[in-house]
């Protein structure tokens, strides 16, 4: 416990000194940021083999870009986001200055996850260090060399005292979680996100908890089949070119194709299906189901060769916890595709699950694994109907060539984030917000999103001392002329324009009495 308090003590010590709040101060710890990443970039990517098999492509456009991207937003936007902002002013408040002050909360804490465990800790801590607060960074210990690194390499390039890195597993999160931090930011599971909530309302701390849930893809088979009755109906008796030509426009035939597929693969399997925004289940018609089983294999062949188990690109599950709770989710399922597996390697195969029952234990809870159900659905109705009868997830996915299909289902659901026609990508549009919903967590970061989460955002109001006479309005005794005065003043908005047209009344009214006093 006095480690903790220590750790917390000389972080908020550090803070109290008032040194990282100047903008030179941050953009200077950034910049030392930047330069750890580039510095370190082999060792960061040997920890991150050693914790999940990443391969060094995968673990550099999944992590290390990841971080670089999100460095350079912020160096070259922190100045105008830091910036006071002026707000709109009313009569009253014309001659004052009115401003909103992004001002940094304190000591943050950031917990990471284990799946992208170089990313999921630099990214917070970006915007915190941007934001201008003390950060204490606490990494995932199920991911050990990952976390080990964090904490012997972030040292040596930043503030020591204002960014201490703990490492450890529950005994020491739960002690640090006694602390009084200013804001928490967690990355995790839903039932350890209640834990920290918890510990955070002790403090009235404020809490981001970037947590999870099975993120529904939806494919809408509907679309060829639409075209082709709707050019039939138009009267064309050869449909055949134009079928070619609205495949040529698309690059597809229906959302089952195999762009889609090929899409959809790439997000499920990638990292061993351990993330958090993977699309978890396929909805989709039954008349589909096996044409999205051959296109899904033909691009786990094209992508994984042969032999997925000698691929590179095939990331292992995490642990012998997490691969036991995830081959017990096979069981009693109709194995489309894969199934293969191997206890000491941690090595489970691209799989693929077919007819799944809505009811079945994987369709309870988060997979976090490389196995794909899929559920039929009748069509689009049923689809939204089956998400919202769920907790409300981190993503989802809606693959259809109908625009208007996507924006129903965008309108009729709700999510954490989403994409359509592809998956996982939105995370990476570094303007959108990036969070949960609902089970699936609060807040979000990313970009000016993160700077906006660990700042107070204080507003600021600096009077003038004259015009006096305004301010009798609201000074004892009350009238209804004061009031019906007020309610001038304070219900007229006037902008820039509108403003400058009253003073050039009023300076016409002025002009006109003088003339009047002046030439009687
Ligand atoms: N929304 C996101 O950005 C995001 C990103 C990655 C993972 N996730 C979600 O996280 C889950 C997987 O991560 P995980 O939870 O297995 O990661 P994990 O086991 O690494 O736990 C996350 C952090 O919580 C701490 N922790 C664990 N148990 C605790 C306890 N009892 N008290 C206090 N702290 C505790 C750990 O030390 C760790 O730092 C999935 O549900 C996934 O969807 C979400
Ligand atoms: C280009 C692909 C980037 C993927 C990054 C995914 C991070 C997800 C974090 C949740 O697990």
């Amino acid at each position: 416990m006095e480690r903790m308090q220590q750790v917390v003590g000389r972080a908020r010590a550090a803070f109290s000194s008032g040194r990282c709040r100047s903008l030179e101060f941050r953009l200077q710890q950034l910049k030392n940021l930047e330069r750890m990443v580039r510095e370190k970039e082999k060792e960061i990517l040997a920890a991150l083999q050693s914790d999940l098999h990443k391969s060094g492509h995968n673990a550099y456009s999944h992590e290390i870009l990841g971080v670089l991207v999100e460095l350079a937003l912020v160096m070259e936007k922190l100045p105008s986001w830091a910036a006071p902002q002026p707000v709109k002013k009313n009569l009253l408040t014309m001659r004052d200055e009115a401003y909103i002050y992004p001002e940094p909360l304190g000591v943050v804490l950031v917990i990471g996850a284990w799946n992208y465990p170089f990313v999921l800790v630099m990214q917070p801590l970006i915007g915190a260090i941007a934001a201008g607060n003390a950060v204490v960074v606490k990494p995932s210990e199920v991911s050990e060399h990952t976390s080990q690194l964090i904490a012997d390499i972030l040292p040596q390039y930043l503030d020591r005292e204002l960014y201490p890195v703990v490492t450890g597993g529950v005994p020491e999160t739960t002690e640090l979680l006694t602390q009084r931090f200013d804001h928490i930011l967690y990355t995790g599971n839903t039932a350890v996100g209640k834990i920290v909530m918890a510990a955070a309302a002790k403090h009235l701390t404020p809490v981001t908890l970037e947590l999870g849930g099975k993120s529904p893809c939806y494919i809408d088979g509907a679309v060829s089949y639409t075209h082709l009755d709707v050019y039939k109906r138009q009267g064309h008796e050869d449909v055949s070119g134009l079928l070619w030509a609205h495949r040529w426009q698309w690059g597809l035939e229906g959302a089952e194709s195999p762009c889609c597929c090929r899409r959809i693969t790439w997000g499920k399997y990638m990292n061993c299906g351990q993330t958090c925004i993977a699309p978890d289940y396929i909805l989709c018609e039954p008349s589909i189901q096996s044409q999205v089983v051959e296109n899904i294999k033909a691009t786990l062949q094209e992508f994984y060769g042969e032999d997925v188990k000698k691929s590179p690109d095939y990331e292992r599950i995490v642990n012998k916890r997490h691969f036991r709770r995830i081959v017990s989710l096979l069981e009693g399922q109709k194995i489309a595709h894969g199934g293969e597996t191997d206890e000491a390697s941690c090595f489970i195969a691209p799989t693929i699950l077919t007819d799944v029952s809505a009811e079945s234990k994987v369709m309870e809870e988060e997979i976090f694994g490389p196995v794909l159900p899929i559920v039929s659905v009748k069509g689009v109705d049923e689809a939204i109907e089956f998400i919202n009868s769920r907790e409300k997830p981190l993503a989802l996915y809606v693959f259809s060539n109908d625009k208007k299909l996507i924006k129903r289902v965008i309108s009729e659901t709700s999510s954490g984030g989403m994409t359509a026609n592809d998956v996982i990508m939105h995370s990476t549009v570094l303007d959108m917000p990036f969070g949960g919903v609902g089970n699936s967590g609060m807040g979000a970061y990313h970009g000016k999103h993160s700077f906006e989460t660990f700042s107070h955002h204080r507003a600021c109001l600096i009077k003038d001392l004259k015009m006096e006479g305004m301010n009798k309005l609201r000074y004892p005794p009350g009238s209804q002329k004061k009031l019906d005065w007020a309610k001038f003043f304070v219900l007229k908005r006037f902008d820039k324009v509108r403003l400058g047209l009253i003073f050039l009344a009023l300076l016409g009214v002025v002009a006109a009495v003088m003339i009047k006093v002046m030439f009687p």
